[in-house]
């Protein structure tokens, strides 16, 4: 519940000093004029609140096509910047916010919202699901040889400046995310902040390198490391990104090659096929987390928006204390891959709250799970597995930028 002194808006350029600070302070970070995440800042999307005449906490919604199940592109907000001055909180102000931005969102006409977190324990409470994406924390050593299957091109691929790299990676970029459910539409300011290369932005390694193949690209940084046995350096791989498969093995086998590295690691989809590609598959570690929470903010526009894997005809009860014109029976039926919406009165097969419904929107987290998980709850057998089956897409949904 919001302290009753607390007002919120959406501020203008001379908010900016003000709002950059709040949001430096809230992240324990520096106040700098050019901080990479205002970089892509909308102004009339920003909301600050106010204890009084003092600015103590910010939020952003930027916006972005997110592309769903079925290579769809839907438009979504995505959130960010989301902080409140320490000595401030626990008194509403984020609540404020979330609330705030809900309603925004579904006035723009999106009816999804998206976010990474933080920490794990906040958004759940504001609707968005967790794991809706999940990420591979991967680390392999480099020289592993390919599975025999996995054929390896003569292209050379160049490596080159940011420059140069950049109005190809541009174009393959755009045309590769509108056919990978969880993958995001960028803006220019977008690769200044995912590919950010100040000093401060580097964490000690070196600054990226940009090697091209004709139907793809691969960028990393690298961080010096040598023992007695000679140098063993880490390639850390900010994105690998390719329009073939050839272009993938080509560009892999290109990493693993490269002299004097030791070891490679890469933030990657879940199902990145790099593990089946090698010839052991044990050396290639993994650890999973957490990447995108989304939010179903407008059930009614969301569900049809994405296809499915196969037909049902179920009744969800929906539970939304947050976006009530979503809670209450809704009857999904899909035909063909899609699906229609449609308020009804009939008993409910599945029960669920709305966060459940984010964390299997794209297909990642599966509803059955979430049944063994309690979070959803089954009142005619058989529903949540149709269900569950007719979410999944035919590759885990990735998301690989931050924002
Ligand atoms: C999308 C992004 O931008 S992710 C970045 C999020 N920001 C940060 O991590 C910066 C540091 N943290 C902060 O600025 C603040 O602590 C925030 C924004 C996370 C929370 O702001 P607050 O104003 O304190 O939140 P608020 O008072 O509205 O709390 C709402 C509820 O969330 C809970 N909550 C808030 N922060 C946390 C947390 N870090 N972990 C677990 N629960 C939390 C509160 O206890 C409260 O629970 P209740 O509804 O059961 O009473």
């Amino acid at each position: 519940m919001a302290d009753s002194a607390l007002t919120i808006r959406t501020i203008d350029d001379d908010d900016l000093p003000e709002f950059r600070r709040v949001f430096a302070w809230s992240f324990l970070d520096e106040p700098v004029d050019e901080h990479r995440w205002l970089k892509v800042l909308e102004l009339d999307r920003a909301h600050a609140v106010f204890d009084g005449d003092e600015m103590v906490g910010t939020g952003g919604i930027l916006t972005r096509e997110l592309t769903v199940p079925g290579g769809v592109q839907a438009r979504v907000g995505a959130v960010t910047v989301v902080g409140v001055k320490p000595g401030h909180r626990r008194r509403g102000m984020a609540s404020l916010l979330m609330e705030t931005q809900l309603h925004s969102i579904r006035d723009a006409g999106e009816s999804i919202a998206i976010l990474w977190a933080s920490e794990g324990g906040i958004y759940r409470r504001f609707g968005y699901g967790e794991h809706a994406s999940s990420l591979s924390m991967m680390t392999m050593p480099t020289r592993m040889p390919f599975h025999p299957g996995v054929p390896v091109s003569t292209t050379r691929i160049r490596q080159v400046t940011r420059e140069e790299a950049m109005p190809f990676m541009r174009e393959v970029h755009d045309r590769v995310r509108r056919t990978r459910t969880g993958w995001l539409s960028r803006v220019e300011q977008s690769w200044e902040v995912h590919l950010s290369d100040a000093e401060r932005d580097r964490g000690g390694l070196t600054s990226y390198r940009y090697c091209l193949h004709p139907q793809g690209y691969v960028v990393f940084r690298v961080k010096h490391e040598s023992d007695n046995g000679g140098p063993k350096h880490e390639l850390h791989v900010r994105e690998l990104v390719c329009e073939t498969e050839q272009a993938y093995a080509d560009l892999y086998r290109f990493l693993l090659d490269v002299d004097l590295a030791g070891s490679i690691s890469f933030f990657t989809a879940t199902d990145d096929p790099i593990l089946h590609m090698v010839g052991n598959p044990r050396k290639v570690r993994q650890e999973l987390t957490d990447a995108l929470w989304l939010r179903v903010v407008d059930l009614e526009k969301a569900l049809p928006l994405r296809r499915y894997q196969s037909d049902v005809d179920s009744v969800l009860e929906v539970e939304d204390p947050l976006c009530p014109w979503n809670a209450g029976r809704w009857r999904l039926t899909v035909k063909g891959g899609e699906a229609v919406v449609t308020r009804t009165d009939d008993p409910a097969d599945v029960s669920l709250d709305v966060a459940a419904l984010g964390s299997a929107y794209l297909g990642g987290a599966r509803l059955s799970v979430l049944a063994r998980a309690h979070r959803v709850v089954e009142h005619t057998a058989g529903h949540v597995d149709a269900l569950s089956f007719a979410f999944l897409g035919a590759h885990e949904p990735h998301c690989p930028e931050v924002f």
